[in-house]
């Protein structure tokens, strides 16, 4: 049986009763795909899983979709009931934020990102890593998992929270999940459901181009060629954040060897991300 739970006490209730490994699965809802993927591989890991759906406030700018942002807990329940989740913790704002927090800017007390928050999506979505990992610390200290799985799609944040768990010493095993596409190798996300008919058809584009230049690195490419590249193959229409090569970790990216290629920008009013992993070799 799946629980509904919709406010942190009965959350502290429903996981003392849980005994064995718990795993926890962070999501905004509308789930798809990619959300269960996450669920298959915790479920594998805990007797227990508890699903989270809370569209963070915290982490939106002013002038992002929080509004709009997709909100379908009926559908997300049938999902996770599917997928034999044991609750799904669904808080109100007031619930999460007691204090009334609504932005970054207006919360007193955060978690600092550090300098890994202000680089790519960072540098694009200002206070962005700030308002996940305080979501993600709360989430964790109201669920106390053993372990919590997030998706590689999101890869920058995924290694953030890796950074924060290891840092602030959050007893918790942080696992990344592969990336679950479409059959044209469109990553899966929420916010698809934006996009018109024609930026649809257009979008894995994304992808194709970032293959294209993963390929050219087996090949003896740097990494500065392989960005170039990527970008003059990117679909028309996009108007592009960043196209970077970094370390598996986030930093410079390497002369040779394992490396990440990384992407965002925005196909009409919707914004999508990706990464893949490519190899770097010497010339
Ligand atoms: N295609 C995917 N493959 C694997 N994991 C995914 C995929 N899409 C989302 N996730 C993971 O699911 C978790 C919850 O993400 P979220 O609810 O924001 O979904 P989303 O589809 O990424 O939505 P958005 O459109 O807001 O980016 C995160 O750990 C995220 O990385
Ligand atoms: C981790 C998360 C649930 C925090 O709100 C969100 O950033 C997401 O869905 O990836
Ligand atoms: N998928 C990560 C959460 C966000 O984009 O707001």
């Amino acid at each position: 049986m799946t629980l509904l739970v919709p406010d942190r006490a009965t959350m502290a209730e429903v996981r003392a009763g849980m005994t064995g490994r718990v795993a926890v699965v962070m999501t905004m809802g509308a789930l798809h795909e990619g959300h269960r993927a996450l669920m298959r591989d915790a479920r594998k890991r805990a007797e227990h899983l508890i699903v989270t759906v809370f569209v963070n406030p915290l982490q939106f700018g002013p002038t992002e979709d929080f509004d709009r942002y997709p909100r379908t807990l009926d559908a997300d329940l049938a999902i996770c009931r599917a997928e034999g989740v044991d609750a799904v913790f669904a808080p109100t704002r007031e619930d999460m934020y007691p204090t009334g927090q609504t932005s970054i800017k207006g919360a007193k007390v955060t978690v600092n990102p550090g300098p890994v928050g202000d680089i790519l999506e960072g540098a694009f979505r200002p206070g962005f890593f700030g308002g996940v990992l305080t979501v993600v610390a709360k989430l964790l200290n109201v669920t106390r998992p053993d372990v919590t799985c997030f998706g590689e799609k999101d890869y920058q944040q995924l290694a953030m929270v890796r950074a924060m768990a290891a840092d602030l010493s959050f007893p918790v095993e942080v696992v990344g999940v592969e990336t679950v596409r479409e059959a044209d190798g469109l990553a899966k996300s929420s916010r698809n459901v934006y996009l018109s008919a024609a930026e649809r058809a257009a979008a894995p584009g994304i992808h194709a181009a970032m293959q294209s230049g993963a390929s050219l690195a087996g090949k003896g490419a740097t990494a500065a060629d392989v960005r170039a590249h990527v970008i003059a193959e990117l679909p028309g229409g996009i108007d592009l954040d960043y196209v970077e090569v970094t370390s598996p970790d986030l930093g410079p990216a390497p002369e040779s060897g394992p490396a990440r290629l990384l992407f965002a920008g925005r196909l009409g009013a919707t914004r999508l991300i990706d990464n893949i992993p490519l190899t770097v070799e010497a010339k």
